[in-house]
Formats: structure tokens, C-alpha cells, sequence
């Protein structure tokens, strides 16, 4: 062992690490995309991480356009936004609204077209909406699986795919969704939620492929718990609403350091980023690296928290 680490192992180590840092160094400094003037449009914006995303934006003098089913709520952000604008010296301007349901299929196409009336093109999609769920399968009815994918998934890819001729017409774009780091590894008890996730992550990781010969780059966000609404809307097997704040949503990150992160990623033009502690970290590469004793930690944790009705 000594012999092959003195051999050729070592230096081959350190060379790859040091060629890793200067990779590292190299994309810290790197010139980052221009967000002051930006047309940036953020869907789920009257809540939590969208809203968060709103202000971060809004200060950092982007054109919004701000989406979200409730237009009187929306139109409070927009209404926040605008007073908080004295504060920044950067030129700042008034957010626009466009108001629609993301899981009702039919009005996404009518959405994009008003989207994109409001300035004429898009430069940063920032696909943030989503729901949450709670819920044993066994007990979850089907229609549930179905409407947390029609919002978290159809609705977000709809959406993008409504907006991204224009992009590639003038080969210029962004295209950002947050994902979860449920969109990497699965827990018990979050099977519509997850799948949702995953489903998310493999198409954004198709179109980053797709669509890179036009310029466009896309950026996929995996955020570990933060403290927003998510749990208390989140749905249960029968469709009603969870309406509970959990402990660990409570205890996560707070939403305006998550939104910082997204305008940092949107600057580096990031592929893929979790943002996230440690444990969630390491579960993810314990997926890949060990799935037999990531499946035995999830069965365990599947039967701490709940038990199935009939045992
Ligand atoms: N909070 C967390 O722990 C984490 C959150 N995330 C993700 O962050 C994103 C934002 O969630 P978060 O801010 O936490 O939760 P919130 O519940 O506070 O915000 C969700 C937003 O999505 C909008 N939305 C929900 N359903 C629809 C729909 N059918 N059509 C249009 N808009 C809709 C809501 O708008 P409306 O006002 O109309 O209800 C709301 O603005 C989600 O994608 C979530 O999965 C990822 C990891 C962790
Ligand atoms: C240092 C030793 C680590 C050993 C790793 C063992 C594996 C432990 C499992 C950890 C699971 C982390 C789950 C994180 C889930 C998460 O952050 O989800 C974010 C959300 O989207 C939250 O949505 P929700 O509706 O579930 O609140």
C-alpha cells in the first residue's frame, strides 16, 4: 500500500485536487450574468421562497414579473416591493402580474403569452411553485399522486416549454427551477411529492442538455428544508390540507438566505446545486454510492414515523 501511495497514487491525488480548487477559484470569479434590467419572471411568487426570490431580484434591479393564483396578494408584493425601492440606490422597477392556476392545463399557454406581452421576451425563468404532500400510499388516493404532478410537474414544464421559443429564437435565456433535494432521494411518506421531484430533476437535466447549443442554461436547485408555508399546504392522502407547520420546516433555512442563493446561481449560471446541510448531503451520495443501507435507513425511518392502519 505504502509503495503504490508512493508510487504513482499520491501525486495523482493532489494534482486532482488542486485542479479541482483552481476549477473552483475559476467559477467563483468567473463574469457573472447581468440581472440589473433583467426580465426575470418567478412563478409561486406570493409566498415564501418566491417571495423571497421577489425582493432579492426586485433590489438587484430586475424587471419582474411576478406569478401566482391569488392576484390580491400578489399585488401586496408588488406593493411592498415598491415601497421598499426608496431603500436601494439601483434602479429599481415596478413589478408586473400574471394570474393562473399552474395545474390547469388549459390557461398555461394563455399565460405565457400575457408573460411575455409584459416586456416583450423573458430572460430568467425562475419555475418555483409547488405543493408539498404528507400521506401513507396505501391510503393515498390516486387523484392525489395525479394533482401534486400536475402542479409540480406539468404546470412547471408547461410553462417552460409555453416560454422557451422565444429563448431560443433569440438565443438568449435562462431557465431556473427549484427543485428538492426530494428530487434526489426519496423519504417515506412523500411518494407524490418526491416522484414530482424526481420527475423535475430529470427533465431539467434532458433540457440542460437540449438546449445548451442555443446559450440557454439551465439550473436546477435542490433546497433542504426552509421555513415557509410548504408544510401547512402541503396535501394528505385525501386530498385535504395537511395544515401543520412541522418541526423540521420550522427549523429550516431562512427563505431570504435561500433566495440569495438563487440570485447567486442564476449569476454563475449554475448547473445544479443543493443547498442544503450536511445529512441531506450525505444521503444523497449514500443513494448512489451505498442504496442498500440508504433503503435500510429508510425503512427504519418508515417505521418510526407512521403505522399503516390495519397493523
Ligand atoms: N419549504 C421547504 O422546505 C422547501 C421548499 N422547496 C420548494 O420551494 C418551492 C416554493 O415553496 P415554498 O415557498 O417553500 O412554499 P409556499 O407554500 O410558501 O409557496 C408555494 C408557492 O407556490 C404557489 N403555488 C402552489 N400551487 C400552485 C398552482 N397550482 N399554481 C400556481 N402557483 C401555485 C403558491 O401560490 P398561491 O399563493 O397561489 O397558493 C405559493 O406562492 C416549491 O417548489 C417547494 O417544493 C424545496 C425544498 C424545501
Ligand atoms: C452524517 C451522517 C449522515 C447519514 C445519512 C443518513 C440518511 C439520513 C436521511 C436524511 C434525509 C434528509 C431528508 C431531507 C428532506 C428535505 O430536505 O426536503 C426538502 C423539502 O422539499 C421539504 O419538503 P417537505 O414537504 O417534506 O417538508
Amino acid at each position: 500500500m505504502e509503495r503504490f501511495m508512493g508510487g504513482g497514487m499520491l501525486p495523482l491525488v493532489l494534482t486532482s485536487i488542486g485542479v479541482l480548487l483552481l476549477y473552483r477559484i475559476l467559477v467563483h470569479f468567473r463574469k457573472g450574468a447581468h440581472v440589473q434590467g433583467a426580465v426575470v419572471v418567478i412563478t409561486g411568487a406570493s409566498s415564501g421562497l418566491g417571495k423571497e426570490c421577489a425582493r432579492v431580484f426586485h433590489a438587484a434591479g430586475a424587471r419582474l414579473v411576478l406569478c401566482g393564483r391569488d392576484a390580491s396578494r400578489l399585488q401586496q408584493v408588488v406593493q411592498e416591493l415598491t415601497a421598499s425601492s426608496t431603500d436601494t440606490q439601483q434602479q429599481t422597477y415596478t413589478p408586473s402580474t400574471v394570474i393562473f392556476d399552474l395545474a390547469d392545463a388549459d390557461t398555461v399557454d394563455r399565460a405565457a403569452e400575457e408573460i411575455l406581452k409584459c416586456y416583450g421576451q423573458v430572460d430568467v425563468l425562475i419555475n418555483n411553485a409547488g405543493i408539498s404532500y404528507r400521506g401513507n400510499i396505501l391510503e393515498t388516493h390516486i387523484s392525489v399522486q395525479r394533482d401534486v404532478m400536475e402542479t409540480n410537474y406539468f404546470g412547471t414544464v408547461a410553462l417552460t416549454q409555453a416560454l422557451l421559443p422565444s429563448m431560443v429564437r433569440r438565443r438568449s435565456g435562462h431557465i431556473v427551477v427549484i427543485s428538492s433535494v426530494q428530487g434526489k432521494i426519496a423519504i417515506p411518506y412523500r411518494s407524490a411529492y418526491a416522484a414530482s421531484k424526481h420527475a423535475t430533476q430529470a427533465y431539467f437535466d434532458c433540457l440542460r442538455a437540449e438546449i445548451e447549443r442555443y446559450q440557454i442554461p439551465v439550473t436546477v436547485i435542490s433546497p433542504g428544508y426552509i421555513r415557509t408555508n410548504l408544510s401547512v399546504n402541503a396535501v394528505t392522502g385525501d386530498g385535504s390540507k395537511y395544515g401543520v407547520v412541522d418541526k423540521t420546516t420550522a427549523s429550516g433555512r431562512d427563505p431570504r438566505d435561500v433566495a440569495q442563493l438563487v440570485l447567486k446561481a442564476v449569476r454563475q449560471r449554475s448547473k445544479d446545486v443543493i443547498v442544503a446541510g450536511l445529512v441531506p448531503n450525505v444521503a444523497v451520495y449514500l443513494r448512489t454510492l451505498w442504496p442498500a443501507l440508504f433503503f435500510k435507513i429508510m425503512s427504519s425511518r418508515a417505521r418510526k414515523e407512521q403505522k399503516p392502519k390495519d397493523e
